[in-house]
């Protein structure tokens, strides 16, 4: 299997191009090709393929062999590739998701390289069992939840993939391999959820750090930031846009307030291409 190492912000994938579809054994292969001590090691392994109703199609599958329904950092990476190899000519290109339906991403470029990708993401799902969160709301917030004898408040917001944002006084050191298996998987998610420690620090600049779904603590993650940003400007903690400071590096997110959309900016990286033996 030929594949390219790439990243946006140090959450990392193997990113597979050419194959007209995803292959029946995709899961094995994502567990297998993930490990970081037998394999390449990533945090998923994604697919771009084509597509019937936009330029692409993005498949992305977590370290664990799940699928996932969309995902912020891997579909910067995609257009990154895409526009760098010359797959398209232009810098303004749609993507196919899974779970999130076309989404439109602008490059910008220089000398023919993509730096930074603007995505728009779409409208936030804040409806409970859209979510789906198993609790009734329109949208979910402050809502408890307890894990090990601690109690949690969190906001719910869906970017296509489900997400609890939790407020805490100090993200930067919490202990994700403690709270983020238990809450990732607390009976109030049925499909499980990926967790968001937030900081607020000023109305346009929040810390973050994410337990993800399938594949752990991560260093970015793009739909966590976006559900982040909302959360926030739900609870009235921040302006309708700003940055959500990562442990890989920082995301610019904007919620409009006419079109309801949310806009994610950041970089992608190429780090190096192979190919598999077995
Ligand atoms: N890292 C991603 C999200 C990847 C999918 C996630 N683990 C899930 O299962 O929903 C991002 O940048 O959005």
């Amino acid at each position: 299997m030929e594949f390219t190492k790439m990243n946006g912000l140090g959450n990392d994938f193997i990113v597979v191009y050419g194959e007209p579809s995803l292959p029946a054994n995709v899961a094995e292969l994502a567990i297998k090709h993930c490990n970081r001590y037998f394999g390449i090691g990533a945090d998923g392994l994604v697919y771009i393929l084509p597509s019937a109703n936009a330029d692409f199609m993005m498949r992305i599958i977590n370290s664990d062999g799940s699928e996932a329904e969309q995902c912020g950092n891997a579909i910067r990476c995609v257009a990154k590739y895409v526009y760098d190899r010359g797959l398209t000519p232009h810098t303004e290109i749609t993507i196919e998701t899974m779970g999130a339906g076309v989404q439109s991403v602008t490059v910008q470029a220089e000398d023919g390289v993509a730096h930074t990708v603007r995505v728009d993401m779409g409208a936030p799902i804040l409806d409970s069992t859209l979510i789906p969160v198993a609790v009734e709301g329109n949208p979910v917030m402050n809502q408890e939840i307890e894990v090990e004898g601690q109690i949690f408040h969190f906001t719910a917001v869906s970017m296509g993939n489900p997400h609890c944002v939790i407020y805490v006084d100090d993200a930067v050191n919490i202990d994700l391999n403690k709270w983020g298996p238990l809450l990732e998987n607390h009976p109030l998610f049925p499909r499980k959820v990926n967790v968001e420690f937030t900081t607020v620090q000023s109305r346009d600049r929040m810390d973050m750090r994410v337990w993800e779904r399938g594949a752990g603590p991560t260093l970015a993650c793009g739909t966590g930031a976006c559900a982040t940003l909302v959360s926030s400007v739900l609870n009235g903690y921040s302006d309708r846009s700003g940055y959500v400071s990562l442990k890989g590096g920082d995301l610019y997110i904007e919620w409009d307030g006419s079109s309801n959309k949310v806009y994610m900016t950041g970089s992608a990286a190429t780090v190096y291409t192979g190919e598999t033996t077995e």
